[in-house]
């Protein structure tokens, strides 16, 4: 499955502000801004949310993170089989929060793939953006750790980890598009983000802890 370029992934992490009755109202924030700029947006709400906003909304919906594990045997685990039931459109992995090996990335990229699901495999620099494109996911997503939920844009104070990523990444695979986030929050930042060859954005706080959602995705998406 393929989404129309640019992106703007909001990843829901575990704010209060984006968990629960509030995941729904954020991911219903994120369904009219996209409806009004026809920007292609896609929620990443906490497991428990998904099947919640599948239903509520129409915009696609990626897991935060699903474990590399057969059904059986595993408590606590995301099961793969699980969300496909949820109606989950993809899942992000290996956020900087959730890091994962890269036998175990690949398998869930392998599955995703069978099932005709997104596949969002984040990195935190130039080589392992590289090592990433390998596995052929629709999408590699560089997040430098020390920038994010700091407000300091990715896309300005580290041009050079964007533009080096999709470089590397479309010289080993040109159909895997690369994202950039970490400190993203403003118009100014996803334009430099896109100016610098990314396909998108993957960001949290600066929309989740807006006083309105909508309008600084509105905000973020009115210079490209
Ligand atoms: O980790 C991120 C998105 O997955 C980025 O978080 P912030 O947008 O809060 O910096």
């Amino acid at each position: 499955m393929s989404l129309k370029t640019p992106v703007v992934i909001l990843n829901f992490k575990t704010y209060l502000e984006s968990s629960g009755k509030k995941a729904l109202d954020l991911a219903k924030a994120l369904e009219s801004a996209g409806e009004e700029s026809g920007i292609a947006m896609v929620a990443v709400p906490q497991a428990i949310d998904v099947y919640r906003i599948k239903n509520k909304t129409n915009i696609p919906v990626l897991a935060q993170h699903i474990d590399a594990i057969s059904a059986g045997g595993h408590t606590g685990s995301n099961l793969f089989e699980s969300f496909l039931a949820s109606g989950v459109d993809g899942t992000l992995l290996n956020h900087s929060e959730c890091r994962m090996t890269l036998a175990d990335i690949a398998e869930i990229v392998k599955k995703t793939k069978e099932a005709e699901l997104i596949s969002c495999v984040c990195t935190n620099n130039i080589e392992t953006s590289m090592a990433a494109a390998t596995l052929a996911p629709d999408y590699v997503a560089v997040e430098p750790p020390e920038l994010i939920g700091t407000g300091i844009p990715v896309s300005q104070a580290e041009p050079e980890v964007v533009e080096g990523s999709v470089s590397k990444v479309k010289a080993i695979n040109k159909d895997v598009k690369v994202l950039c986030g970490a400190g993203i929050s403003t118009g100014d930042d996803m334009a430099a983000a896109i100016e610098l060859g990314a396909e998108g954005v993957l960001l949290a706080s600066g929309i989740i802890k807006a006083e309105s959602p909508k309008d600084a995705l509105l905000d973020l998406v009115s210079k490209i």
